[in-house]
């Protein structure tokens, strides 16, 4: 009789512990792959840069059926490219990468830095303190918006830049933020659907070259245009995480607070400093715990069998605070960046490996590239934190800074 152990469903463990969840069952156990249950599921945790290219080896992990239905019905959307596999991965992905890696990031952080400039000048005018997150959430929307020739009046960019936050914050929970992301992104693909339709009818006018023309344009790898949800789902995909940047903002802002010894070499506008910078946000702060996949096959992975169709947990939460990988992790120290190349599977808060073929986030040069200008313009910032609660829960995901960094902004000279 074969000895089997069996395995407790985690579901709530992760619910409680959050981010900590997968790195401290990986930490107990003292191994870099374990054998879980969660969402009622078989799974395997992988952690480590070995793991990363394993896990992002087709012929290991595929997404198909990996992601549930409750995050697909509010972060990523139904039908998107996360979920894809293969040829029709390739060929939506490459609508992606020709929209977001192959030039036109300059315009985006232009408008970024103008939207920014023209909200500081209002923050200042303001009697009380400002919310850092939450202005920078629309200063965002304005400028993605406006790069992707999404046609929005100022007075309805507000509802819009809440939806967007809406659709990641409630992704991961059953709290009453959860519904709110349902109905966020219903409305808006409701909204963006009209506007395809309408693009391809020639009723509404989409610039050449702009995210909403190309959308609409795409075939699939079946040769036929995405139907108008679809359409609207990939479009949402460029917008919602653009605007995602923000929480990355609000942690710079933490970490501004924290650590103002930095402040003054962020001022003088070194970029190799800004960009270090960014990539220190990316890793010290907590954003994405993991991704999933299913296995393709039985497979082995650091001793660990891993069944069939099994889920395939990667720890990226786990691998960017590795004290292997990452010398004093807990410590942040933007240095640690400047002059070094990056491996593809050591720093992972946006995926591993290649964007163009595998699944890593597309929209990673765009978040390096707004962070670095905006931490910059944020250091310049004449302002002070008033008294606020800028704790930040692990057990919540996605997390920030409590208070969303309070800022009393002063005049500029
Ligand atoms: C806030 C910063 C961001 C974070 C933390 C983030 C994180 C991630 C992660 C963890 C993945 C999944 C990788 C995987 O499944 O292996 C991903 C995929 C993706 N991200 Fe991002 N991302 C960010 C910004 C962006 C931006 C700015 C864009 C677009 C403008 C974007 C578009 C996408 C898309 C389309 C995918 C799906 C890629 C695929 O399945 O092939 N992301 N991102």
């Amino acid at each position: 009789m074969s000895r089997r152990t069996v395995h407790l469903d985690n579901t709530l463990a992760l619910a409680l512990e959050g981010f900590a969840w997968l790195p401290n069952r990986l930490r107990r156990g003292g191994a870099d792959a374990l054998r879980t249950r969660v969402l009622g599921q078989r799974a395997v945790a992988l952690h480590g840069p070995e793991a990363a290219r394993f896990f992002y080896d087709e012929r290991h992990v595929r997404r198909q059926g990996a992601i549930p239905g409750p995050v697909r019905s509010t972060l990523f959307g139904h039908h998107a490219v996360h979920t894809l596999d293969g040829e029709a991965h390739r060929v939506r992905k490459a609508l992606f990468v020709a929209l977001l890696m192959d030039g036109g990031i300059d315009t985006l952080v232009t408008r970024a830095g103008a939207a920014w400039e023209s909200a500081a000048r209002d923050w200042a005018d303001r009697r009380g303190p400002v919310v850092l997150f939450d202005e920078v959430s629309r200063v965002l929307t304005r400028a993605v918006t406006d790069w992707t020739g999404v046609p929005v009046a100022p007075e309805d960019l507000p509802a819009l830049a809440a939806d967007l936050v809406a659709m990641v914050d409630g992704f991961a929970t059953a709290a009453p933020r959860h519904w709110r992301a349902r109905r966020a992104r219903t409305r808006r693909e409701d909204w963006l659907a009209g506007l395809v339709e309408r693009v391809r009818r020639g009723d509404a006018v989409a610039p050449a070259g702009s995210a909403v023309r190309e959308v609409a344009e795409h075939r699939d790898v079946d040769g036929n245009r995405l139907d108008p949800c679809t359409a609207a789902v990939e479009l949402l995909n460029i917008l919602r995480p653009t605007v995602a940047v923000s929480w990355f903002v609000a942690f710079a802002g933490h970490a501004l607070h924290r650590w103002p010894e930095h402040r003054e070499r962020l001022r003088a506008g070194d970029p190799a400093f800004a960009e270090a910078y960014a990539h220190e946000v990316r890793r010290f702060y907590p954003f994405a715990p993991f991704v999933g996949g299913r296995a393709v096959a039985d497979l082995e992975w650091g001793g660990v069998r891993i069944p069939s169709g099994a889920m395939v947990l990667l720890d990226i939460y786990g691998q960017n605070h590795d004290p292997r990988i990452w010398p004093d992790p807990y410590r942040f120290d933007p240095d640690r960046f400047v002059g070094r190349e990056i491996g593809p599977f050591k720093l992972v808060p946006q995926g591993g490996g290649d964007p163009r073929t595998g699944h890593r986030c597309p929209g990673e040069m765009i978040t390096v590239a707004l962070l670095r200008d905006l931490v910059v313009r944020l250091a310049r910032l004449d302002c002070t934190l008033p008294p606020q609660d800028l704790r930040i829960p692990l057990s919540r995901i996605p997390t920030r800074p409590r208070s969303g960094v309070l800022l009393d902004v002063r005049a500029a000279a």
